[in-house]
């Protein structure tokens, strides 16, 4: 919370070579461990030291561990000005409780350091971008006061847009839930409260777990854990674990949900691995005749991670529901009708028993007894609607299954694939007429190679102008993983650039 920019200006003046965004200095690995680090965004912070020539004792600092750049973490803390740690939550929300208290005019909120300020404060901070009036329905909506966290690689905070927030709600509601668990989901937490305090009919509790520190600015220890999704670290230990433990356990485990919309840079293993334990947590509180029950689940995640996820959890299905987000262009829905979004529900509630929104384009198959986009049209040879990503897809008789409809059947491949693929084998083939010894741009079966090229060229044009996700369930997970994790990458990258 301490940030300064005004003393990291002080550390880097005059330095030139080291660490990106904090020149000059080095990290100390052996910090002592009875010391723990603050904490960032980003988890514990690392120390670092001023490299100087002269003879005075360098000056320690905290900044953060995960990103190189200043820009995507200022968090900056000397070693020897540990005031908010040693307060942790009880003074971050004695804090709040005196923010609340002061006339609208004294409401202050320094967005450099996304931080509530006191009257006290602000001299501190005279010289940062500081926004006034902060209203009490801002202070109910922390994920539009601050900034989403945009490290590509450490945090993408991709937030709900408000349609597909209030999709959730509702549907919580509707599906009789009392209690929900969000994991790493700041924005329904804040909704649901929002709601709850609102409408006295729904009566949902919420408890946000999430790694964003700035959040317990805004909430007591009971509704917001500093936690760690991969690997299952409550930050503030037992006691968190326990706030955790008893929410998911009361009414011996009756009502409640868990949400969960992880990074998508994140990898499904260790994630499930996490879900498992805290499926565990609300088991124990289970009397033996309920051991059959699961704990109910949605996992929004994109829809090609669908064969990944259920491998760990076999019971989960996949919702046609698109998830659109506020700031994310591609995710959201365009101007002119649907800009397809890739983010979708899996979970484990009966799927007949999710209602999807008619007015946006879902309709109820009653052969699958779910609800799909309106162009996930029945096919009869699969007998299923077979769409993932809302277009309609083509039955081929030759894969014995549907594909997309940018597809067509490679006989050299012996499967559908997108026309310009390069095919397996020794030699790249002709896609026309399939001859290993030409290529379809000098393939005899067709008159002049530049219909060919035309034609290539007008349907890769179409085709960028569409959806660029080109994998099925089930394909592309039997390599090493070091090579899955990056197609997965370039995929996504594909996809998110098209
Ligand atoms: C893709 S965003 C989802 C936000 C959600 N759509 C919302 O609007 O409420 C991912 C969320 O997970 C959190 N997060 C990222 N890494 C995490 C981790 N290792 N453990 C716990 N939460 C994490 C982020 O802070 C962020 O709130
Ligand atoms: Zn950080
Ligand atoms: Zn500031
Ligand atoms: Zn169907
Ligand atoms: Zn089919
Ligand atoms: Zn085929
Ligand atoms: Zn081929």
């Amino acid at each position: 919370m301490a940030t300064s920019r005004d003393r990291l200006g002080a550390v880097e003046a005059g330095e030139s070579s080291g660490r990106q965004g904090y020149s000059g200095v080095e990290a100390v690995l052996s910090s002592d461990p009875a010391t723990p680090a603050p904490l960032c965004p980003h988890g514990p912070t690392l120390l670092f030291v001023k490299v100087n020539q002269g003879k005075e004792e360098p000056r320690r600092f905290y900044a953060c561990s995960a990103c190189r750049d200043r820009k995507d973490c200022n968090f900056f803390q000397w070693e020897d000005e540990k005031v908010y740690q040693l307060f942790g939550y009880i003074y971050l929300f004695l804090m709040y409780l005196k923010f609340i208290e002061l006339p609208l005019s004294q409401r202050k909120f320094c967005q450099s350091c996304q931080q509530l300020l006191l009257p006290d404060d602000e001299e501190k901070h005279r010289e940062h971008q500081v926004v006034g009036d902060v209203s009490i329905t801002q202070l109910k909506r922390p994920s539009k006061l601050l900034y989403p966290l945009e490290n590509k690689k450490t945090n993408a905070q991709y937030l709900f847009a408000d349609r597909s927030c209030l999709f959730l709600v509702d549907l919580l509601s509707n599906l009789g839930f009392r209690r929900v668990l969000c994991v790493g989901t700041p924005r329904l937490h804040e909704l649901i409260r929002l709601k709850e305090s609102g409408d006295k009919k729904s009566n949902i509790r919420s408890l946000l777990l999430d790694i964003d520190f700035r959040y317990s600015q805004f909430y007591m220890e009971d509704s917001f854990c500093h936690y760690n999704m991969f690997n299952h670290h409550f930050f503030d230990g037992k006691a968190a674990l326990e706030v955790c433990k008893t929410f998911l356990q009361e009414d011996r485990g009756e009502g409640v949900i868990m949400v969960t919309d992880p990074p998508f840079g994140g990898l499904v293993e260790p994630l499930a691995v996490t879900f498992k334990k805290l499926i565990a947590m609300w088991k124990e509180g289970h009397s033996q005749d309920n051991s059959q029950k699961e704990l109910p689940i949605f996992w929004i995640f994109p829809y090609f991670f669908e064969s990944r996820i259920c491998q760990f959890f076999p019971s989960f299905c996949m919702l046609d529901y698109q998830v659109d987000y506020d700031n994310h262009a591609l995710y959201k829905h365009g101007k002119t009708g649907r800009k397809q979004s890739p983010v979708r529900i899996f979970t484990n509630i009966p799927p007949n028993r999710i209602i999807l929104p008619i007015e946006e384009g879902y309709r109820f198959c009653p052969l699958c007894q779910r609800y799909v986009s309106l162009e996930n049209q029945h096919c009869a040879h699969c007998n299923s609607c077979t769409s993932k990503d809302g277009r309609k897809w083509n039955h081929c008789f030759l894969c014995k299954k549907c594909v997309k409809p940018s597809w067509i059947h490679c006989s050299i491949c012996n499967h559908c694939a997108l026309p310009d693929h390069s095919c397996k084998g020794p030699k790249d083939g002709c896609f026309i007429c399939g001859a290993l010894d030409h290529k379809r741009s000098t393939c005899p079966n067709i008159s002049t190679s530049k219909k060919v090229n035309k034609a290539v060229r007008k349907q890769k044009q179409r085709k960028s102008s569409k959806m660029k996700m080109d994998t099925t369930k089930g394909q592309s997970m039997n390599h090493t993983s070091v090579t899955r994790k990056k197609k997965r990458r370039e995929r996504t990258h594909q996809y998110l650039c098209s």
